[in-house]
Parts: structure tokens; C-alpha cells; sequence
């Protein structure tokens, strides 16, 4: 999960709507409220569960070829034209694939593996040699088995695309080469197209279910970090993300400003409690929580790290730029609750050369410390480690 999206909307539960509008729904996927990062980590999370079905249903359609094979080669079953033998040879040969599915990393050459799997199998089953008997509804049946599961469980679109144009290729050629089964041409057709209809809807069900559950967890994971009353992340939601966030570098350009710390907290905060009650605290902290937010700019992260201290990591700001950010802050605030005579006191500290996160809010905490300690209503910023001191306000 990509720590730094916003929240991902309400909890997905329940939905009581009209049956028809859930079957829409489903055409309306769940992936369209994914980041393209999240998606992907979906996918792969859905190639690695599928992998061991899809090599699972190879193994069986191997099996399944040796077992005709043996069974016309007793006259239990009628042949297609193709040597008994031949049958059992290439099915003994299909039952080495699934392996290569299962070991190769590179998803185009498991897929390459899987069409030609597809491909041999379809003409063995059911598409028969040129004058040969077409005993055929039944073992087009078994075959028809294989798009089902296959389209089930394949997860990228291309893979699926390419899966459905070799299976009506197999089609094409069966019925040029022998024309439909028995039961006519019309029939075939409308038996392939349910068939890939329904390893799509499968296929459909498999990822909508994966999508929305993923959303629910990402859910989940924001409700648990973040703040109820100011909508800003909790402290261990900023942690993880802030951390993550100074880890990341970007896009492989050097980053020339260094990123800010801002640490803020309510002046007298008890006192606005003791004299206004509880509910009026709430509303100034919940009031602050909306300044921050609509102040912020692209790449700040905040938090209300509790009580009545917020925090904000703005990643790539300079000294200026967080200085007039929590200026700003500081003086909405100090308008908005003016009837309270509320105030706001902050400090800041510069990142420095490699610095994490738990010494910038250190060095910041130090800044806010000197700034209460010195009448409050004010900005500090920290001296660097090096303890030459900082003057962003100039
Ligand atoms: N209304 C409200 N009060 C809270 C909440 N969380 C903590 N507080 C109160 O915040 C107050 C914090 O008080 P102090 O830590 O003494 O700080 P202060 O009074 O702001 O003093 P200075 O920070 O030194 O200016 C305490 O009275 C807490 O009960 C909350 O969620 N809502």
C-alpha cells in the first residue's frame, strides 16, 4: 500500500442497492479509485495467489491429454485422427509447463508458455485432423474447461486478450478444417462465446473482489492514523508516512531544498479548556486541524501528534517557505479564535545533510520550547546541529 495517498473514501460495506445496479457495478471496476502504484502492487499481489491455480489447471489439461491418449489407445473413446502415442507423448511434454509458469519471472514469456500451451492442447482435444471422425461435442467440452479457468485467473488485461484471441483462433481453424460438431455451427459458436463469457465475468469477480478488498484495507489503515477531530494524521500515521517520505528520493533528480519541520502547539491550551470547556478546546483544535490543511502545500505532511501539538514534515520546502507557512497558520489561527484569545506558538528546524526524522522533531521541539519559554504567540527556528542559529524570518 502506497502510504501517502489521501484518505481512500468510506468503508466499502454493505451496499444495498437494486440487483441490476450491483451487476453494473461490477463494469465499473473498483480499479478506477486505485493509484497507479497501488494497482500494480494489486496485480502482483493477485499473479502470485493465482500462479499455483494456473499451473494446477496445466497440470490437469497435461493429465487429461495422456488420459485420452491411453483410453483411445484401449478403443474406450473415439480418436480425433492423431496417433494415440502422439497424444500421450505431448500431453507427458505439456505436464514440464506449469513448471516453467511457476519459475519464470518474466510474465511475457510465462504468458508466450501459456498460449502455446493453449494452442497444443486445443488441437489434440478438439481440433481434429482433416478427415477424421468429429466425435467432438464432448471433448471440445473438456477443452472449453481451460478458457474458463484460464480467464478466472489471469490478471493483466493484454494477458487475457491474448489468451481469448488463441482460443478463437482454435475455433476458426477447428471449424474451417471439420465445421461444428454435430449440433451445428450456430451452436458452436454461442458455446464459445458463453464459455469466454464466462471465464471473463470469473475473471471480473476475481478482480473486483481484490480490488475492493484492498480498498478496505487501505481504509482501514488511514482510519487507524488518523486524527477524528482534525481529519490530520495521528502520530503513528505520520511517523510511517514521514519517514517513508524523507526515504524516497526524486525521480532521480538531486533534491536541492532540504525540507522543514514545523512544530506547533496551542498556547495556554489548559486554560481555554478550564475557562470555555472541553467542547470550545475541541473546536479550536479542530479549527487549527483546517488552517493546516488549507495552508499546506504540495508535499506537507501533517499531523496532530496529540493533545494539542501538530506537527508538519513539508518535505521539500525551504526555511522561507515553512516560515511563512506556519506564519500564515499562526495568524489565522490567532484571527479565528480571536473571541478566545487563543494563540499558537511553533518552532522549526531545517533538515539537515541526512538527518531523520526523530532529530528534526528533536531540534523543533527545542525551537518551540524557547518560543513558550520566551512569551509564546511566536516562531522559533532551531539551530542546526552544528549549533550555528537560523534566522528564516529575514
Ligand atoms: N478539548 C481538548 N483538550 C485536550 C485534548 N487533548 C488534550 N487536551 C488538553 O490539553 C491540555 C494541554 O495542557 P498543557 O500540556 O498543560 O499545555 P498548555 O496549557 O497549552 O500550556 P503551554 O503548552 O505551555 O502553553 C490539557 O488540559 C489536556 O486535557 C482534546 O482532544 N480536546
Amino acid at each position: 500500500m502506497s502510504t501517502d495517498d489521501t484518505v481512500a473514501g468510506p468503508l466499502l460495506g454493505r451496499e444495498r442497492r437494486s440487483p441490476l445496479r450491483a451487476m453494473l457495478a461490477l463494469f465499473r471496476s473498483s480499479w478506477s479509485r486505485l493509484e497507479p502504484a497501488d494497482r500494480q502492487k494489486l496485480v502482483n499481489l493477485q499473479v502470485s495467489v493465482t500462479q499455483p491455480a494456473m499451473a494446477t489447471v496445466m497440470l490437469g489439461g497435461a493429465v487429461l491429454l495422456v488420459l485420452l491418449g491411453c483410453l483411445e489407445a484401449l478403443g474406450w473413446v473415439a480418436g480425433i485422427g492423431y496417433p494415440p502415442a502422439l497424444s500421450v507423448v505431448v500431453g507427458l511434454v505439456l505436464a514440464f509447463t506449469p513448471l516453467l509458469v511457476w519459475y519464470q519471472t518474466r510474465w511475457y514469456v510465462r504468458l508466450a508458455v501459456l498460449l502455446a500451451y493453449t494452442a497444443v492442447l486445443g488441437v489434440f482435444l478438439s481440433v481434429p485432423m482433416p478427415g477424421a471422425i468429429p466425435q467432438l461435442a464432448f471433448r471440445t467440452g473438456l477443452f472449453n474447461m481451460l478458457p474458463i479457468a484460464m480467464l478466472a485467473l489471469l490478471v493483466r488485461r493484454r494477458a487475457m486478450a491474448l489468451f481469448v484471441g488463441v482460443v478463437l483462433l482454435l475455433s476458426l481453424v477447428r471449424v474451417e478444417l471439420h465445421g461444428a460438431p454435430a449440433s451445428g455451427q450456430t451452436m458452436y459458436w454461442l458455446y464459445v462465446f458463453a464459455t469466454l463469457g464466462f471465464g471473463w465475468m470469473l475473471r471480473r469477480y476475481r478482480s473486483e473482489f481484490a480490488a475492493r478488498a484492498y480498498l478496505q484495507s487501505m481504509n482501514l489503515w488511514w482510519q487507524a492514523r488518523t486524527d477524528p477531530l482534525t481529519g490530520l494524521l495521528n502520530r503513528s500515521g505520520w511517523e510511517a508516512v514521514a519517514a517513508q517520505s524523507l526515504g524516497r528520493g526524486t525521480g532521480g533528480r538531486v533534491r536541492t531544498r532540504p525540507g522543514c519541520l514545523v512544530f506547533l502547539d496551542i498556547d495556554h491550551f489548559k486554560q481555554v479548556n478550564d475557562t470555555h470547556g472541553h467542547q470550545a478546546g475541541d473546536d479550536a483544535l479542530a479549527e487549527l486541524g483546517r488552517i493546516i490543511r488549507s495552508r499546506e502545500g504540495k508535499d506537507y505532511i501533517a499531523a496532530r501528534l496529540g493533545g494539542e501539538e501538530f506537527v508538519v514534515l513539508a518535505r521539500t520546502a525551504s526555511l522561507q517557505e515553512a516560515w511563512r507557512f506556519a506564519e500564515r497558520v499562526r495568524a489565522d489561527f490567532a484571527l479565528a479564535q480571536e473571541a478566545l484569545g487563543c494563540t499558537l506558538s511553533g518552532g522549526l528546524a531545517e533538515r539537515q545533510q541526512g538527518e531523520d526524522l526523530s532529530s528534526m522533531l528533536r531540534r523543533a521541539d527545542e525551537a518551540l520550547y524557547r518560543a513558550k519559554s520566551t512569551g509564546r504567540d511566536r516562531l522559533l527556528v532551531a539551530a542546526r546541529s552544528d549549533g550555528v542559529p537560523h534566522d528564516a524570518s529575514a
